[in-house]
């Protein structure tokens, strides 16, 4: 078995008139939680939208799990969940993750499993529409849950939860990796760096580092992964501006 979970080389993607991925090459670990971090726009959507295979790419590869992103073979070992809720505001919380596990030929058993999973329980008989905006992210995560995905791709789980929530989820992410999924987790909360098993700093369409926050913090010597993400940038400009020096 391939022991990645994402593989991507020199991904490039245009949209409208901008390169907004220019050349990312990474390799993602599996059965952790590998956290893609970086500033508002700097490509973390466009990323996930590239693994999971509906987002059009101008050259270079991805492979999700050994296989090409977008192989329908992969259409149920991937859980993916937007920025934007994807469930039925009309049917309750029960009754969305029944047809969703219809959808899915998820197992019936797996409802009630996602449910406790993602502490809906209180919730379940509730219309999905009368819900906070942190609960109803959590029914989109608990659909993309359902017949148990080896790859979660979660774009901004946590934004907008309150600090217990926030750290429910990710202990949740932390029990799924342990029992062997895959997840990558995008934020734009630098903070967050220190609930990721590994990291990919995104910015400006290019991946800046990719490595532990340990790593991270030890090559840069900084004490966390904010200074250390500013850090890297410095160090890059530098860089560049050594080498236009160099070729003037
Ligand atoms: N449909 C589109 N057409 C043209 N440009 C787009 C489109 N969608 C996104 N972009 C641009 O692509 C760049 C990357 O956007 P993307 O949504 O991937 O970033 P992000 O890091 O996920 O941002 P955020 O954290 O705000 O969601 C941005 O400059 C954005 O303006």
């Amino acid at each position: 078995m391939n022991d990645r979970a994402v593989d991507v080389a020199d991904l490039r993607v245009r949209r409208g008139r901008n390169e907004v991925l220019r050349g990312i090459t990474l390799s993602t670990p599996r059965g952790q939680v590998v956290g893609l971090l970086g500033p508002s726009g700097s490509g973390k959507t466009t990323l996930m939208r590239s693994i999971v295979g509906v987002q059009k790419i101008t050259s270079g590869t991805v492979a999700v799990l050994g296989e090409r992103a977008g192989s329908p073979k992969l259409r149920r070992r991937i859980g993916y969940v937007t920025q934007a809720s994807s469930v039925y505001d009309d049917l309750t919380v029960r009754e969305n993750l029944r047809y969703f596990a219809r959808v899915l030929s998820a197992p019936a058993s797996d409802v009630d499993r996602v449910i406790d999973e993602t502490g809906l329980g209180k919730q379940a008989t509730q219309l999905t529409g009368s819900l906070s905006g942190g609960q109803r992210g959590r029914v989109s995560l608990a659909a993309a849950l359902l017949g148990a995905p080896e790859l979660l791709v979660l774009d901004e789980p946590t934004v907008g939860l309150d600090p217990v929530l926030r750290t429910e989820l990710w202990e949740l992410f932390h029990r799924l990796a342990d029992a062997g999924t895959s997840l990558l987790v995008s934020s734009h909360v630098m903070d967050e760096a220190v609930r990721c098993d590994r990291l990919l700093l995104l910015r400006d369409g290019e991946l800046i580092a990719d490595d532990t926050l340990h790593g991270l913090l030890a090559k840069t010597g900084a004490d966390d992964a904010e200074s250390a993400f500013l850090a890297v940038i410095r160090d890059r400009d530098r860089g560049t501006a050594r080498d236009e020096a160099g070729a003037a």
